[in-house]
């Protein structure tokens, strides 16, 4: 253009050239764009370009007429435009997908002379970027299906967690005592009361506990465990009944919830209750007859709606009867006692568990699901099982990772038949019954004190022999869980700690086994 070209028709003012590009800008844009619309305050269609109504058979609609006049998100979906009119703020460039493709779009507000938002305009920049802008829609399509992806993992997530990690069908066993286990579960799972679930250890006491719980009138709420002896006696206050913000300096300086609190309207599962230091155990008391309870360091009083279940292996009678547990709390707590029985007594129920355990063990591991040969059973039948159904579990799991075979033999459960010390805890019918005693001879007393000194050790040495002996066979029969070790022993779980620092092969081995409970 030369410098004395005519000027006229262009306006002078502001105002006249805003409007002339506010029109310009719209007819380029109606005619360069791959299509544009109008839409209303109401987010109704009021006008679509001639481009845009190619769109309109893969959207669904025969004509314009059906098009126009319907509100913008019903006829096209994941629009943006709604947002748009309703934010004000327009959104300059986005990608929109749906079943008629994929584009590229850019959304803006149309205000009134006073500024106030009266509809929004749409374009679409480019149709099909796909091809035109191949590396952005690619990215673009990976994040979609990850996202996808994402979704579907996180709702599965959502209903593996909601679904209940055990019921009471979860208890294997059709034997007299096992069902008559599940009958009292099913009774308990109806009432409100107390429920006190007694057995030695590994019998299966906390899958009751889940079990009772999913089948309670409770089971949207969560189930929340505690378990007694493995928290210092010290932090077991603040465990139960939470902390108010600033009653502590550090890590408790906000406060925290006891888990009394996040219990409520659910159950609380108190496992090992028979090591309950005995202070504690007035407090708890009062808890279950008031159902309030106050967190450390407050005086505010927290009322608590939670259903209680405890469980113990040890004999809370005699405890009651050595002064050792309260009479009173024994009481509220044995409302519903379920007398859980150890696996000799429900040996018909061995093939059936095995099935189960051997199932899962294939699940978890990966491996193809082996079986078991009738000597095997035949053997298994025979052992004592002091470590009850968890031990049970970890000789099949042992067995399957050490045999090659898709059956397994009485060979193949060898490592675990090697003569060792007698099973703990077990019953008298021990798997290698002790040599008779050799008939006294009439040796002579000197002869003989000679002898014995060839293969007599000292006193201490012997002791540390049977100790090691004993705690490597506690853990290997619970699979290295310290605590249902320490239980067998009937010793406390600091004391086989102590004694494990004087042994540390024997706590290394078990370090990073996964224990399935
Ligand atoms: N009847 C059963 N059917 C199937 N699996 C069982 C059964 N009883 C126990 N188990 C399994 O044996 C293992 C030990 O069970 P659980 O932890 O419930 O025993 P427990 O009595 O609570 O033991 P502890 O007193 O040592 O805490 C778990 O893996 C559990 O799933």
């Amino acid at each position: 253009m030369s410098l004395n070209a005519p000027v006229a028709t262009f306006p002078q003012d502001a105002d006249g050239v805003l409007k002339l590009a506010a029109q310009s800008m719209f007819e380029v844009l109606a005619g360069a764009t791959e299509g544009m619309m109008v839409v209303d305050r109401q987010h109704r269609i009021v006008w679509i370009s001639d481009g845009y109504k190619r769109f309109l058979p893969a959207l669904g609609f025969g004509s314009e007429t059906e098009f126009v006049g319907r509100r913008v998100e019903e006829v096209v979906p994941n629009s943006l435009m709604g947002q748009v009119i309703d934010s004000g703020k327009p959104i300059l460039v986005d990608l929109i997908s749906n079943q008629s493709g994929t584009f590229l779009v850019s959304r803006l507000p149309l205000r009134d002379e006073a500024g106030a938002v009266i509809g929004g305009l749409g374009f679409v920049l480019l149709d099909h970027p796909e091809t035109n802008m191949q590396p952005l829609m690619s990215k673009f399509g990976r994040m979609q299906s990850e996202l996808e992806e994402t979704r579907r993992q996180l709702a599965a997530e959502q209903s593996k967690a909601r679904r209940p990690k055990h019921t009471i069908a979860s208890f294997i066993g059709a034997s007299p005592a096992a069902l008559e286990v599940k009958r009292q579960a099913r009774r308990a799972a109806q009432s409100q009361a107390t429920v006190l679930l007694l057995g030695e250890t590994g019998t299966g006491k906390e899958l009751l506990a889940h079990a009772i719980h999913a089948a309670s009138q409770r089971s949207h709420k969560p189930l929340v465990s505690i378990n007694i002896a493995a928290v210092p006696d010290t932090l077991l206050e603040a465990e139960f009944f939470g902390v108010a913000p600033g009653a502590y300096t550090g890590a408790d300086r906000k406060g925290r919830d006891g888990k009394f609190r996040l219990a409520d309207g659910g159950t609380l599962f108190l496992d090992e209750i028979g090591d309950m230091p005995l202070p504690l155990q007035s407090k708890l008391l009062r808890v279950l007859q008031e159902q309030e309870f106050e967190p450390l360091g407050s005086n505010q009083v927290i009322k608590v709606d939670a259903r209680v279940i405890a469980a113990t292996s040890r004999d809370l009678q005699a405890m009651v009867a050595r002064g050792e547990f309260r009479a009173d709390l024994y009481y509220r707590l044995n409302v519903l006692p379920i007398l859980v029985p150890p696996l000799r007594e429900r040996l018909g129920d061995l093939e059936a568990l095995v099935d189960t355990l051997m199932d899962d063990i294939a699940r978890r591991s990966g491996m193809a699901h082996k079986m078991l040969s009738a000597g095997a059973l035949e053997w298994l039948q025979q052992r004592p099982w002091p470590g009850n159904i968890r031990e049970l579990r970890n000789v099949l799991e042992q067995a399957s990772l050490m045999s090659d075979e898709s059956v397994l033999d009485e060979a193949s459960f060898a490592a675990y038949a090697q003569p060792g010390p007698l099973p703990l805890g077990g019953p008298a019918q021990a798997p290698s019954a002790p040599a008779a005693p050799a008939a006294r001879t009439a040796a002579e007393p000197a002869a003989r004190a000679a002898a014995a000194g060839e293969t007599l050790r000292p006193l201490p040495e012997l002791i540390a022999q049977v100790e090691r002996d004993a705690i490597a066979q506690a853990l290997s029969l619970t699979g290295g869980n310290r605590l249902a070790a320490a239980r067998l022993l009937q010793i406390s779980r600091a004391s086989l700690y102590e004694r494990l620092t004087r042994w540390p092969e024997l706590g290394l081995a078990w370090k990073n086994t996964a224990i399935a409970q």
